[in-house]
């Protein structure tokens, strides 16, 4: 399982995090990644820990004032990045720009979107996968794959039938062992998840019960 941890704009220690996740990584077969804020991400990136950006714009090098690059990104150190996060909503057109940008830089993408049929519409644009988060889920506590199971069944589903190449991961209140387990019985292969570790009081105990059961 691939457990992609998104630090948004928590106001946790980037560093401390990233350290957690390297360090727990090293102890399980699952794969841990981290996403901190794009300020952060050297910082984060020097630490080992396999480094994500939380977004990049589809753009190329010139006049695009306060964008992100993904040359950018990955000079940076992320070797992968976020589009169409929830909070960071694009139109169509963006996404399949962002995409083909992060594929210009050597950057693994997973496009999130908030169904199935946005799922589907997602995996035709050819990222390495697709997450699928209910918005209402997202910072509850309330796991996606307990919660609204048939959501991610469907997503799986849906990216199946249009690129059986495409993985799919689902977030949105993940923040224990079982719901990484649960997800992974619905076909997931893999969880992205903020604030069960972002606000954890202590973010390695909380990245270990996670991946414990894996
Ligand atoms: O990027 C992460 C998702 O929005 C899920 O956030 P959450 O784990 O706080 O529900």
């Amino acid at each position: 399982m691939f457990v992609l941890v998104n630090l948004k704009t928590y106001p946790c220690d980037p560093v401390a995090v990233a350290e957690a996740v390297r360090d727990v990584n090293e102890t399980t077969d699952a794969r841990l990644a981290v996403a901190p804020q794009a300020a952060h991400l050297e910082r984060v990136a020097e630490t080992g820990v396999e480094t994500w950006a939380q977004h990049v714009d589809p753009i190329d090098y010139g006049s695009n004032t306060g964008h992100a690059l993904a040359e950018s990104v990955a000079e940076a150190g992320a070797v992968g990045t976020l589009i169409n996060h929830s909070e960071q909503r694009l139109k169509l057109a963006d996404i399949d720009g962002s995409v083909q940008a992060a594929r210009r830089a050597d950057l693994e993408t997973v496009v999130c979107a908030n169904n199935p049929a946005q799922i589907g519409a997602a995996a035709a644009l050819g990222p390495d996968a697709v997450a699928v988060e209910p918005p209402e889920l997202i910072g509850t506590g309330t796991p996606v794959s307990q919660a609204d199971p048939d959501v991610v069944e469907d997503a799986v589903n849906a990216a199946a039938g249009v690129d059986s190449e495409v993985s799919v991961l689902c977030g949105a209140g993940i923040s224990t062992g079982d719901d990484v387990v649960a997800a992974g019985e619905l076909g997931a292969e893999g969880v992205l998840l903020a604030s069960g570790v972002a606000k954890a009081d202590d973010p390695t105990a909380a990245l270990e019960a996670l991946v414990d059961p894996l």
